[in-house]
């Protein structure tokens, strides 16, 4: 992480914010990393994806085609593993600053469950947990459904009143997150221009930001209540200024750039975010475009909408398009990303005021509590939640 890129908030931001935005220092005796969760062989398959889609109108043919993508893979996603080499990079870095936190372990959707994490958190006499989800961004999938499933974890357990379940702010704009990007859209640019001589960046390469599609309902309802973003809610706001820092930062000024979507699932009937990236890659040869670099800023790791809809899907789109195609690596475990997941924990736990949180946008340091209403939840009616102001 290099001071440059480290950009701070004004005070003035954080007192317009509200009084919650910044906690008391809690002396948390571990962390909770809160993963997604996978299939990991074919049995677990479609058990797995109505674990995803219990309630919540997903069509069967799209459950098909997922368990496809799966079966593809031996019926094996690879994010389990991803989050276990994700817990021992966490644990390596806290160890190599003297830090004792144990790092715990649980899924939302697959084992080892959330549940697990809880009982195995008091068996071992740890209360005061510290989540950090895999997940970096605002709307109802990427936050409010990991506090939502915390607080049914506490519930399952009967460990209400007994474990306290905190959550790190949404770290979209940390350095830790934004850095591993940046790197990868310099070396992708240098890449493109080794495999097609001459190319001009400026009028031949477009940078294709990418992230998963939600319901346009679940967009406008993300981030606070009570800050206008616009029709893509804080989900897309917050996704169109980490792609300008990146840009700026790779030194790409010049080079076109777009935010699109990807592996929408909802009926057809439904709207969600669009363009989708393959429609978007179509457009790019009409446009001069021969070089297409794909950014995926919606994602912590190479999970399979990265492995399947990115890695396979877009890249036979771009083939077709007769375009050179390149795919910048996820943080997975970049030292600049643990190191940046560490910072946060740490930030948290000694209450470090929000002029001293390291932010790249303007819309950041995001709160450490959710306000109410806070990416409501507009498919399953309400659902208790923790890690933020009731309701
Ligand atoms: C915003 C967002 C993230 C990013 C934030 C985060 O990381 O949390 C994310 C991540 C992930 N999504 C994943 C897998 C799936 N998501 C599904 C379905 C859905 N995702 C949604 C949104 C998101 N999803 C939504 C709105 C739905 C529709 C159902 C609903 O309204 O809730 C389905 C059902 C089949 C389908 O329809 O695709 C599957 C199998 C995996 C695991 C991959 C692996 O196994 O490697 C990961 C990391
Ligand atoms: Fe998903």
């Amino acid at each position: 992480m290099t001071e440059a890129l480290t950009r701070v908030l004004g005070a003035t931001d954080a007192a317009a914010a509200g009084p919650e935005y910044v906690t008391e220092p809690v002396a948390y005796d571990a962390i909770l990393l809160a993963g997604f969760g996978g299939p990991e062989g074919q049995d677990d398959v479609i058990p797995f994806l109505r674990n995803v889609t219990r309630g919540r109108g997903i069509p069967e043919e799209r459950l098909e085609e997922v368990a496809h993508h799966y079966r593809h893979f031996g019926g094996v996603s690879p994010i389990n593993d991803q989050n276990r080499e994700l817990k021992a990079a966490l644990e390596a870095e806290l160890a190599s600053r003297g830090i004792d936190l144990p790092v715990l372990w649980g899924n939302r959707n697959w084992d080892p469950y959330l549940r697990d994490a809880l009982t195995e958190a008091n068996e071992r006499g740890l209360s005061k947990l510290l989540a950090i989800a895999t997940s970096a961004y605002s709307s109802y999938s990427s936050c409010r459904q990991y506090r939502e499933d915390f607080a049914l974890a506490l519930q399952e357990t009967g460990l209400q009143g007994t474990v306290q379940i905190d959550k790190v702010r949404q770290f979209f704009d940390h350095p830790g997150f934004v850095t591993p990007f940046v790197e990868g859209v310099r070396r992708a640019l240098d890449e493109v221009r080794e495999r097609v001589p001459g190319i001009d960046p400026a009028t031949e390469v477009e940078l294709l930001f990418t992230t998963h599609s939600i319901p346009s309902v679940d967009a406008e309802k993300s981030g606070p209540s009570d800050r206008g973003f616009g029709a893509g809610g804080a989900y897309a706001a917050q996704h169109l200024a980490v792609a300008e820092v990146v840009v700026h930062e790779a030194g790409a000024g010049q080079v076109p750039w777009r935010l699109v979507y990807q592996s929408r699932s909802g009926p057809p009937s439904m709207p969600w975010l669009e363009p989708d990236i393959n429609d978007a890659i179509a457009e790019l040869p009409a446009a001069g475009i021969r070089a297409v670099i794909i950014v995926p800023i919606g994602f912590v790791s190479d999970h399979m909408e990265v492995l399947w809809d990115l890695d396979n899907e877009a890249m036979e789109t771009s083939e077709q398009n007769g375009l050179v195609a390149v795919r910048v690596p996820t943080p997975g475990v970049h030292h600049a990303y643990v190191s940046g997941l560490v910072d946060l924990v740490l930030e948290r736990r000694d209450g470090v005021p929000v002029e001293d949180r390291p932010a790249m946008t303007e819309l950041g340091p995001w709160y450490d509590v959710c306000r109410p209403g806070c990416c409501e939840n507009t498919r399953l009616g309400f659902r208790p939640a923790v890690a933020g102001v009731a309701p």
